[in-house]
Order: C-alpha cells, then sequence, then structure tokens
C-alpha cells in the first residue's frame, strides 16, 4: 500500500480520490455519468446503498463540472487578448453549470439516508489525526513487517480533497486566506491539496495568481462583464449554502439528536471526529460550520465593485 500510495503521490489512506473518483463504473457506456442513476460504486464498506449514493452524488458533480476546466482555462487566455466576448460568455456557462452542480448536490437527499450515513458510515470516513478522543493518540500504526513500522495521522476523506471546487475558487480567485477575525482555517484546503492525486496538485499549483479572469474583470469599463463575473461568484456562493444545508441535515441535526439521547453526557465513540466540547468537527478535522461559513464568505468576497 506504501508504494502504491508514493506511485500516486497520495498518502496511505482513504482520500476523496479513492473512496469517490476511482471508485465508480457507468451503468450504461451510451448514458451520461453526470447523471447519477447511470452510476453504481465498485467498493463501499457498509455494502449500503446510502453508502453507495453517497460517494456517487460527488462522482456527478466531477463528472458535470468538468466542462469547466477547459472553459475556464480558455477564458484566462482569452484575457491576455481581451477577447472580452469570449471572457463573458466563458463566465455565463460557468453560473449555469454551477447552479446544476447545486441540483445534482440537493440529489443527496434522494438516496442517503441521514442517520444511516451518521450512525453507519461516517465512522469509516474518519482520519486519524487529532483522534486521541477516539482512542489513537498517536494514529495509526502501519507495520510494514520484520519488527519494522510507524505510526502516522492523516486526515479523514473530505470533498474539500476535491481539485474541481478548489479549481472554481482559484480561476475566480476567491481567496481563502486567514484574515484576523475570520474564522475559515483558510489553511486548511491548501493542505487538503497533499491528499489530491499529484498531479491534480500540481495542475492547481500552475495556474496563474492573481486570477487574470478576476484581473480582467476589475479593470473593464463594460458593467455587463463584471456583472457576469459578479454572478459567478455568487452562484458558487450559492452552492456552498446548499452544502451547508446538506451538511446541517447529514451531521449537525443527527449529533444534536444523539447528544439528547445520551442526555449530552459522553461520547459515541463510533462515530469519530465529533469533538462536541468544541464544537463538532468535519472528518477533514475542521471545526465544520464556522469553517463552510467562512468559505461561504470568502467567495461572496471575492464579488467586485
Ligand atoms: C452528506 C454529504 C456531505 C457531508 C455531510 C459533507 C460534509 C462536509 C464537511 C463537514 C466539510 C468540512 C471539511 C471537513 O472537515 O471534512 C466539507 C467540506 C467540503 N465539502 Fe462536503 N459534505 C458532503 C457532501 C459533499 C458533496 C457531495 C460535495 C460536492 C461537491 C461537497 C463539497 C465539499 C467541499 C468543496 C468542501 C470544502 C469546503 C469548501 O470548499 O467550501 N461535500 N463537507
Ligand atoms: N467531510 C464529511 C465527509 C465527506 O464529505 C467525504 C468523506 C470522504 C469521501 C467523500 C466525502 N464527501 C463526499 O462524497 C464529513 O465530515 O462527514
Amino acid at each position: 500500500m506504501l508504494k502504491v500510495a508514493a506511485h500516486l503521490a497520495l498518502p496511505p489512506t482513504a482520500t476523496y480520490a479513492a473512496l469517490n473518483l476511482w471508485n465508480f463504473a457507468p451503468l450504461d457506456h451510451n448514458v451520461s455519468l453526470s447523471n447519477i442513476d447511470n452510476l453504481r460504486t465498485l467498493n463501499t464498506f457498509t455494502g449500503t446503498a446510502d453508502e453507495s449514493w453517497f460517494y456517487l452524488v460527488s462522482v456527478a458533480i466531477e463528472s458535470h463540472g468538468a466542462s469547466l476546466i477547459s472553459t475556464m482555462l480558455r477564458a484566462i487566455e482569452a484575457c491576455s487578448t481581451s477577447n472580452t466576448s469570449l471572457v463573458l460568455s466563458s463566465l455565463t456557462s460557468f453560473t449555469c453549470t454551477v447552479r446544476e452542480l447545486g441540483v445534482i448536490l440537493k440529489r443527496m437527499n434522494e438516496g442517503c439516508d441521514p442517520l444511516v450515513f451518521y450512525n453507519k458510515i461516517r465512522p469509516f470516513l474518519a482520519g486519524s489525526k487529532n483522534m486521541a478522543v477516539a482512542g489513537l493518540p498517536n494514529g495509526v500504526f502501519y507495520d510494514e513487517g520484520d519488527g519494522k513500522g510507524e505510526w502516522r495521522m492523516f486526515s479523514g476523506g473530505s470533498n474539500a480533497q476535491s481539485s474541481l471546487i478548489q479549481f472554481f475558487d482559484v480561476v475566480l480567485g476567491v481567496e481563502h486566506a486567514s484574515k484576523p477575525g475570520t474564522t475559515s482555517k483558510s489553511g486548511f484546503l491548501k493542505e487538503m491539496r497533499a491528499y489530491m492525486p499529484g498531479p491534480h496538485a500540481t495542475f492547481l499549483n500552475s495556474l496563474p495568481t492573481p486570477s487574470p479572469i478576476r484581473e480582467f474583470c476589475n479593470a473593464s469599463p463594460i458593467a455587463e462583464l463584471v456583472e457576469a463575473y459578479n454572478l459567478a461568484v455568487k452562484e458558487l456562493a450559492a452552492f456552498r449554502d446548499i452544502h451547508i444545508q446538506i451538511v446541517t441535515r447529514y451531521i449537525i441535526r443527527p449529533a444534536r439528536m444523539q447528544q439528547g439521547e445520551r442526555g449530552g453526557k459522553g461520547l459515541n465513540l463510533a462515530v469519530a471526529s465529533n469533538g462536541l466540547e468544541k464544537g463538532l468537527c468535519g472528518t477533514g478535522g475542521t471545526e465544520l460550520l464556522p469553517f463552510l461559513k467562512g468559505s461561504r464568505d470568502e467567495t461572496k468576497d471575492a464579488a467586485l465593485g
């Protein structure tokens, strides 16, 4: 496993790439991969249809959003030749496609039951970092045989490891830089690049910064262009809002229910990553609500004018 992980430039742990990106097959090769109903998973921990659905929603999002990579790379190029109409049409496609990604994201509710997710699936997605409270003060021992091996700690799987969503931020010039007084752990999203397949992280790191698209729109006297940029940013923030609603339904509410059942005492160690004493944590290790709201607000902050 260590050799395979090194080859893929991934840490030897369950990442988004392994659980989602490389864990599906189409049912019908002639039907789009953006349609969840046309997908099946290869492996699950629990054997539940809910777990398959949970992974496949992301696969459909990746498939549907993928066209935006070439669209937005062309838009970056168009900035250098001052091709305003191409930048404009690319931003409009971006907005339209991200709106469709939100529609796919909402379909999580159709096939994954929140209590099955929280109690049965989520424990398998937990990491080994900051998990002392779950009995892993040193992480997990990776036994390499012949008395060799070491303790290692990794973040759990998270969609923050999706290079597509990080690509959206970079091309639009959304900054998740920590500013004093903000709650978003800016470093987290950068840290998650180390959990992406090597070429994905290399690609993100190769994109020009500051965002040529944002700079071009900002410097343009054409109000329509600034408006198209702002609509794109707004749509990405709206996508993050849908995601916050999902997180509320799948983590916050089940956690509250359980806390009520246990009279607020003790920790359910099976449901890992719950630092209930300091607020709920994501499998990636963030304090989830402040982090996700911060990330949504930083998206809105990119708007011009
Ligand atoms: C039941 C379903 C889901 C739950 C409960 C959930 C939960 C979370 C949590 C707790 C985080 C914070 C990071 C961490 O510590 O792990 C996160 C991050 C993130 N999630 Fe989800 N997630 C779900 C599905 C999805 C899906 C389908 C997408 C598809 C795009 C997605 C996109 C993201 C992104 C992009 C981040 C990074 C934060 C950001 O960029 O704003 N999530 N998710
Ligand atoms: N961060 C989420 C888990 C999560 O979203 C996730 C974890 C592993 C693989 C994929 C994930 N997201 C969507 O498929 C949580 O805290 O439950």
